[in-house]
């Protein structure tokens, strides 16, 4: 087995552990860059430390921003940000990063010389044409219709037609700078249903609490007026998207995960887990504490068979990967819909998710939106990461019921969660 394989380990009993979970790459990156084109210094506490949230990091600093950490090194870190001129001549590294691919380069218009972006190999595939048409219609110019490409400007602003079927990261992307634009900026769009609702709303409430004027009562348009965005001390939630290997750890092998500060009201669509998993055959509780009434810890426990599942995905597409990995397990035949835009993920995703559960035995399907996934007994062998991490975290999900399956790649986990073998391996060795 080539040494970069990671042996997925079997669960030799029902796993009975509390996980804590570093803080949203979502949240994260939304308020990294919110803080850099505010009216003055900021903070973001409980920042995520991952490749994703480091390339946010080093964009902003490239674009003139400043960041401080007292230990930029640790797995959590406090950000002190200072807004500066935003700087042209910056070249952006946003690796295969969506929150960089897409919320960067409308900040980067407004520059004042030409910005260059680029990525990984696979980014290059990733969908940005409607975004960059955006910002073309809105005044900037841009070399090319996906990454590599430079931008200059500045764009005015001012009303915008565009499709966010492919990615709601299009819509979050103009939304998150519109202020700074000297019309600010109103979005319609037009297509499809744009996928991933709740994370368009994390959008519109995170540039609320900053002040921002923000119109959202015409479905498909939202209206951003120009203006300043407050300067904020602010604390990010965990990830409840990557909560999502460990609870599935409880449905799989009967056992129960805690996993503290579950926030009581969230835009993340991890929360939808909750709901998932219990069609899945698990319970889900919540304990709280009343010094906390704003989180609770969530319980949730399996008895080891896993409940097949029909569910559109649509709005929750990032936790595709689990529940796929946990239909693989099932007992009764599954139907993940309403997913067809993972196509442009960090891989094909519906494509690599059927390809490796058929890899190890197993009897999966891609539809046109989606997975149809039959049980059939899995054997061990390779599971393919794609470099995607919520592959390589679907393939420690089966290898806990299956033995010998070896994740490629299980690094590129570090995109949003740098830690997860030593936090799996704990999971497993907790009592
Ligand atoms: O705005 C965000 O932080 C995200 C939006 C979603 O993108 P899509 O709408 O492209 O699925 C999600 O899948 C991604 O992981 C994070
Ligand atoms: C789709 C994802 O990431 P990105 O932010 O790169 O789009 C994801 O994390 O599942």
């Amino acid at each position: 087995m080539p040494a970069q394989h990671w042996p997925a380990p079997v669960a030799t009993a029902p796993v009975r552990a509390t996980v804590a979970l570093p803080g949203s790459k979502s949240v994260t990156n939304r308020a990294l860059l919110l803080a850099a084109i505010a009216d003055g210094p900021g903070v973001v506490r409980r920042a995520l430390r991952s490749r994703d949230a480091d390339l946010m990091v080093s964009a902003l600093r490239a674009l003139g921003t400043t960041l401080v950490a007292a230990d930029e090194t640790a797995a959590s870190v406090d950000w002190h940000v200072t807004p500066g001129p935003i700087r042209g001549g910056a070249a952006v590294d946003a690796g295969l990063a969506g929150t960089v691919m897409r919320f960067v380069p409308p900040m980067a218009a407004l520059a004042d010389g030409p910005v260059s972006f680029d990525g990984d190999p696979q980014a290059r595939r990733r969908p940005m044409g409607p975004i960059l048409d955006a910002l073309r219609a809105l005044g900037a110019r841009i070399d090319n219709d996906a990454l590599p490409f430079t931008i200059s400007g500045p764009p005015a602003g001012g009303e915008v037609t565009l499709d966010a079927s492919g990615s709601s990261q299009f819509v979050s992307g103009l939304l998150l700078t519109a202020a700074r634009f000297e019309k600010g900026i109103t979005i319609r769009h037009v297509g499809p249903p744009v996928p991933s609702q709740p994370h368009i709303e994390m959008t519109v409430q995170m540039l609320r609490s900053a002040g921002v004027t923000v119109d959202d009562s015409e479905h498909n348009v939202w209206r951003v007026a120009p203006g300043p965005i407050a300067a904020r001390d602010m604390t990010v939630e965990p990830d409840l998207s990557n909560a999502a290997p460990f609870l599935a750890a409880a449905l799989v092998t009967g056992g129960t995960v805690t996993i503290p500060a579950w926030p009581a009201q969230t835009t993340q669509p991890g929360d939808a887990l909750r709901g998932l998993l219990t069609t899945m055959g698990a319970t889900v509780t919540h304990q709280g504490t009343t010094d906390a009434p704003d989180v609770t810890d969530l319980v949730v426990s399996g008895t080891g068979e896993v409940a097949g599942i029909d569910a559109d995905l649509h709005e929750v597409g990032e936790l595709t990967p689990t529940i796929a990995a946990l239909a693989a397990l099932a007992t009764t035949p599954s139907r993940i819909r309403g997913v067809s835009h993972l196509r442009g993920h960090e891989t094909d995703r519906l494509a690599a998710l059927a390809t490796e559960i058929n890899r190890l035995g197993g009897d999966a399907e891609e539809t046109e939106d989606g997975l149809v996934i039959r049980p059939r007994p899995l054997r061990g062998g390779t599971f393919h990461s794609y470099d995607d991490h919520r592959m390589a975290t679907a393939g420690a999900v089966i290898g806990l019921a299956v033995p010998g399956v070896a994740v490629e790649n299980i690094a590129t986990t570090g995109k949003t969660l740098p830690e997860f073998v030593q936090m799996w391996t704990a999971m497993l060795a907790a009592r």
